[in-house]
């Protein structure tokens, strides 16, 4: 599976060194999350430390975005380093505008989806998406318990996505440790965010690397 660390839980006053190790220790994917206070109750960064951290980074910048009007967004992740751009299917009357504006950018376009959000919303727009992200927690923080209902959403989505012989990614964020990794595996999520899991570790790096392992990599 590959493996996203987010770096809401890295420390920020040490972000490159954070960033450097998440590299060396083999994780594809660096999981930004952006949070405006109004979509989810907190407050992240911005595009400024997604521009700052780029030249440290080789891996897939996946960009969550947590925010109101995530069209505004779109342009500004593209041009501090996004790979993936990732948006809320609740946070916009216009999922598939956005969705089409991240592909216009040059970005992977990635729908997002609240735990309460049924799969079934995204009927018409699988075919487009490059990745789904199901969320294990509710937006918003770090550090939240794993929601066990969401592994029969996965399987669901998994399910449709074979039926239909569709390529996009099941990506999954919260809550991810060493045990809720395997199930969503087993479930079908390719990739999986994690954040307190590895860096609240004295050895974030033995932590990516526990992740991998145990789900065959
Ligand atoms: O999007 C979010 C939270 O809204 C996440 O990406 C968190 O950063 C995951 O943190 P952990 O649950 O792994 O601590
Ligand atoms: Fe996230």
């Amino acid at each position: 599976m590959k493996i996203a660390p987010s770096i809401l839980s890295a420390d920020f006053a040490n972000l490159r060194k954070d960033i450097e190790m998440s590299e060396k220790a083999g994780a594809e994917y660096l999981h930004i999350d952006i949070m405006d206070g109004h979509f989810v109750p907190n407050l992240s960064f911005g595009e400024p430390i997604l521009k700052a951290v780029r030249p440290y980074s080789n891996q897939i910048f996946d960009c969550h975005l947590m925010v109101e009007n995530p069209e505004d967004y779109i342009v500004p992740m593209a041009e501090a380093g996004a790979d993936i751009i990732g948006v809320h299917y609740e946070s916009t009357p216009h999922i598939y505008r956005v969705l089409q504006k991240i592909k216009e950018v040059g970005c992977k376009a990635e729908v997002v989806l609240n735990p309460g959000t049924p799969i079934e919303v995204l009927t018409d727009i699988l075919a487009f998406v490059d990745a789904v992200l199901v969320m294990t927690v509710n937006p918003g923080f770090g550090g939240q318990k794993f929601l066990p209902n969401m592994i029969g959403k996965i399987q669901r989505l998994s399910q449709v996505k074979t039926e239909q012989k569709l390529d996009f990614e099941i990506e999954v964020d919260g809550g991810i440790n060493e045990q809720t990794i395997q199930e969503c595996q087993k479930a079908g999520a390719t990739v999986a965010v994690a954040g307190s899991y590895i860096f609240n570790d004295s050895n974030p790096m033995n932590k990516i690397k526990v992740l991998h392992k145990v789900t065959g990599d």
